[in-house]
């Protein structure tokens, strides 16, 4: 069984590297995965990046990218000098924009790069709002499509969607999925959810986990409450 560590991304959206660290240290070595969205990354840049690289974590850059490619390729040599491991862009910049970015992250030590389809923040109103009307879980397929083609690694959706999109991309493709809420956690803003275990059973490779843990009374606890789930819930899959 593939150690549940591996399949839990810690959301580090806190306003200065001293509160992020904080909760780091108060995890200890409970998780392997921390990511860093736009909050840390605008007050802290690459040197929170290299300050959990050296304490032996794994980095995943959530910037979610979103311009023109040859700004984005640039933005990707950027995150490829501080050592992430995974980096997200907008599927929605298309695949010109795409395709540079999947060429710029071919470079040693370059990070693998996750399309982030329809947020989990958006429900089918939300998306209509924007002018695309059909479900969520049609766009997703569609960018996660189109993503494919443009040389991405892994897709960002909703646990809604993971089953869809697996079939649609095969076994090897990362799919990573926020909007996690174990049950009886507060949704907050986000609207399509799943608990850890239906995520993981829809074919998950990867959970994103914020204020579920950040916010917890005790953090290191829920986190291994996370992890068992994900532990309990990966075990039928290998029968
Ligand atoms: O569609 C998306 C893409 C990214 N996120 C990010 O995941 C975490 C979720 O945090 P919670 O506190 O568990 O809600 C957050 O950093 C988002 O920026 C997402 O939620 N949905």
């Amino acid at each position: 069984m593939p150690d549940p560590k591996a399949r839990l991304a810690i959301a580090l959206d806190y306003p200065d590297a001293q509160q992020a660290l904080k909760l780091v240290d108060t995890l200890g070595h409970t998780c392997q995965w921390f990511k860093i969205g736009m909050e840390l990354y605008y007050a802290a840049g690459n040197t929170i990046v290299r300050e959990l690289r050296d304490r032996g974590f794994d980095v995943f850059l959530d910037l979610k990218l979103h311009d023109i490619p040859n700004t984005v390729a640039g933005a990707v040599r950027s995150a490829t000098q501080a050592g992430a491991g995974l980096l997200t862009i907008h599927a929605s910049g298309g695949s010109a924009m795409m395709a540079a970015a999947a060429e710029a992250a071919r470079a040693p030590g370059g990070p693998r790069l996750l399309a982030v389809t329809v947020l989990t923040s958006m429900d089918a109103a939300q998306l209509t709002g924007t002018g695309i009307t059909v479900s969520p879980a049609d766009q997703v397929l569609r960018l996660a499509k189109l993503a494919t083609q443009s040389g991405i690694d892994g897709f960002v959706c909703s646990a809604e969607e993971v089953a869809a999109v697996r079939a649609a991309t095969g076994p090897d493709t990362l799919l990573v999925i926020p909007g996690i809420r174990p049950a009886g956690a507060a949704l907050g803003d986000q609207k399509r959810i799943a608990t850890p275990a239906q995520a993981i059973a829809a074919g998950a490779s990867m959970l994103v986990v914020g204020r579920p843990i950040t916010q917890a009374p005790d953090p290191a606890a829920a986190a291994r409450a996370i992890l068992d789930e994900i532990a309990k819930a990966e075990a039928p899959l290998k029968k």
